[in-house]
């Protein structure tokens, strides 16, 4: 997907190239700050574990604990979790806006069972089932991995009649059950009701994974599903939202993107509630 041949043609991608090489410095700073304070009893986080891990194994020509995966690893949490995070949140309030009535009712439920005097809590999502369809419709719908994540074939393998060869590329395309029409009733809208059974409660959907599926989906998910709860309600608790044009202009189809389907630059109020 980024062959190595971009590293050498001049372009807008080598400003890519260049954040990427501050931000392995960054990280390769980090790493020895953790090693120079190192405790073995006591690990910080997780760089520590890594180390620790580096030094049971340092006699193993084998080891995956090498300081360059160490390096490469941490990097990619990093990159892993945070666009990903600010576009779904940036991208849900642009639905928020787009859909008031939407809004309204996540208002309502937030009040009703939070209420104003105190910051939400985890423990609040069990009780707020129409808030929880809302934050699951809009990771259906702004899909925001398409093309899920580029995989590559370790050996030789047969699925469903298809021989896959050993090196083999592959695009685990998410948008093909985010928006099966077999699994959701109207795949291209936003519809929270997607996720909501007839009483109001939460509704479960297989083909709901827009964190990919399988051995290796995304590391972040717990983290994840935590922390759209917490910021979306955080952020609808203290305001109230509103479009700077009519709501009739408000696009949101994603803008151009070569790997995740981000909002196009929108403006916003945010009115204290
Ligand atoms: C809304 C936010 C996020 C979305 C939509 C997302 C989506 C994904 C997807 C689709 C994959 C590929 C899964 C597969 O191939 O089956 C993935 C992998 C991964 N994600 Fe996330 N992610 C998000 C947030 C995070 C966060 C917060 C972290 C870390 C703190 C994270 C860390 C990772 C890592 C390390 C992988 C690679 C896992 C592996 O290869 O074993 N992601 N993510």
């Amino acid at each position: 997907m980024f062959p190595r041949v971009m590293w050498y043609l001049p372009g807008r991608h080598q400003t890519m190239f260049k954040n990427i090489r501050k931000l392995l410095l960054f990280v390769e700073k980090r790493v020895k700050l953790n090693e120079e304070t190192l405790d073995p009893n006591n690990p910080r986080d997780y760089i520590d574990a890594f180390l620790i891990r580096m030094e049971k194994e340092k006699s193993d020509p084998q080891t995956e604990f090498t300081l360059r995966n160490l390096i490469y690893s941490t990097l990619q949490i990093f990159v892993a979790g945070s666009e990903t995070m600010s576009n779904t949140l940036v991208y849900s309030l642009l639905i928020m806006i787009k859909y008031p009535d939407v809004c309204a009712k996540v208002h309502q439920e937030i009040d009703r069972i939070i209420g104003r005097d105190r910051i939400p809590k985890l423990q609040d999502r069990n009780e707020m089932p129409y808030t929880e369809a809302v934050i699951c419709e809009i990771q259906r719908f702004i899909d925001l991995l398409p093309l899920g994540i580029p995989r590559r074939t370790t050996r030789d393998i047969e699925y469903r009649g298809y021989n896959i060869p050993k090196g083999t590329n592959v695009f685990p395309m998410l948008s093909s059950v985010l928006k099966d029409p077999s699994c959701f009733q109207h795949p291209s809208e936003f519809h929270p009701q997607h996720f909501l059974d007839e009483n109001g409660e939460l509704k479960k959907n297989d083909a709901f994974m827009p964190l990919g599926a399988g051995k290796r989906n995304c590391l972040g998910e717990a983290l994840v599903q935590m922390e759209l709860f917490l910021f979306f309600v955080t952020i609808l608790q203290n305001f109230t939202l509103k479009s700077l044009v009519p709501v009739e202009e408000l696009d949101i189809t994603p803008d151009v993107s070569g790997l995740e389907n981000l909002p196009k630059p929108y403006r916003i109020a945010f009115i204290p509630r």
